[in-house]
């Protein structure tokens, strides 16, 4: 659970005010890992407040309100992030910045269908070319050289499996290689976080994306390469399922068809992907935060993946 911080009646009640909201009633949330998310209901709708922890820096939040807002005005069924009666979106309670948006309905599924992943690739496609003239930008804090950085600083890489780091290091360079060529790619905003978590469903059909704290500048396809491999592996996420993910490409292709390049440099972003989720999944198991109460996520799921993608067949056959 994360309720990093507590808040009863009278102080939620103060931080809305500034956003012209009455509160009837609230509730802690005790989904998500990274911030602190309350459930408010008030006289005009329903709202989700969020106190954001250290690991968000305070200077990007202007960058993912402004992402977030630009997506659900051009049509993306997103939260929509309030200003508050001093035109800013991002207030402080408890001395932590925080910010109201928009509830969405919905839910997250765990039983992924292959009608899951039909809509979720039109989604995604959708998605990319709804907000492509989004101008503001913001550099990818895990780009391959800083997951690179982040590897190498993990020194105890080999106590997650004995010889993981030589493995994981090659793989690097050989990502880095391959993606060399590729160094035009379609860029634009990506969300960087489709993990099924994220992903509002209601019955087969996407009702909504949350969580903008990832968001950033990087190459579209880059985005698909996430997206399948958080949601095309059975098996609590060990396990290749190919048919998975030819439905989510096809998918995507309906609305977005990829350049011949993004094709070729697809099976290196899957694994740059992939390298970037064990990164900070080895880094959280290894280096804890002190005030942390969310389970670590297994590090060995994206090295299963790693490996199921450097023998994969071509996808687009
Ligand atoms: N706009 C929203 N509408 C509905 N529920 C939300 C919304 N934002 C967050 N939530 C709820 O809060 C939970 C945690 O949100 P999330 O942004 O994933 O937090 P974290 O970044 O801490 O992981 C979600 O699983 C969902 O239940
Ligand atoms: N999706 C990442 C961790 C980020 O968690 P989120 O709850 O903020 O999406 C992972 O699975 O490693």
């Amino acid at each position: 659970m994360a309720l990093y911080v507590k808040l009863n009646k009278d102080e939620i009640e103060a931080f809305i005010a500034d956003y012209n909201l009455k509160l009837i009633d609230f509730k802690g949330i005790i989904e998500g890992v990274q911030n602190t998310n309350y459930f408010l209901l008030t006289t005009s709708g329903k709202y989700i407040l969020t106190v954001c922890e250290e690991e968000i820096n305070p200077t990007d939040l202007p960058f993912f309100n402004s992402a977030m807002l630009y997506a659900a005005l051009h049509g993306v069924p997103c939260p929509v992030p309030l200003k508050n009666k001093y035109g800013a979106f991002t207030g402080r309670l408890k001395n932590k910045p925080a910010g109201i948006v928009t509830f969405l309905e919905g839910k997250s599924v765990t039983d992924i269908t292959f009608s899951h992943l039909e809509n979720l690739g039109r989604f995604l496609g959708k998605l990319h070319i709804q907000t492509k003239d989004f101008k503001e930008e913001r550099a990818n804090p895990l780009c391959l050289d800083n997951v690179t950085e982040l590897i190498r600083k993990n020194k105890k890489i080999d106590n997650i499996s004995p010889n993981l780091s030589a493995e994981i290091n090659k793989e690097l360079n050989l990502v880095s290689e391959e993606l060399k060529s590729f160094y035009n790619l379609p860029k634009g905003f990506v969300h960087a976080d489709i993990f099924p978590d994220n992903m509002f469903f209601e019955g087969n059909n996407v009702s909504g994306i949350i969580d903008f704290y990832f968001c950033c500048s990087d190459y579209l396809a880059y985005d698909l390469a996430v997206t399948a491999n958080a949601w095309c592996f059975d098996n609590k996420g060990f396990d290749y399922n190919e048919k998975k993910i030819k439905i989510l490409l096809d998918s995507y292709q309906k609305i977005r068809p990829l350049e011949q390049a993004e094709k070729y440099a697809f099976n290196a972003l899957l694994r740059r992907a992939a390298l970037r989720f064990f990164a900070t999944r080895a880094w959280d198991m290894k280096y804890p935060k002190p005030n942390a109460v969310v389970g670590v996520k297994d590090p060995m799921e994206y090295v299963a993946k790693l490996r199921a993608f450097k023998s994969a067949g071509d996808l687009f056959k």
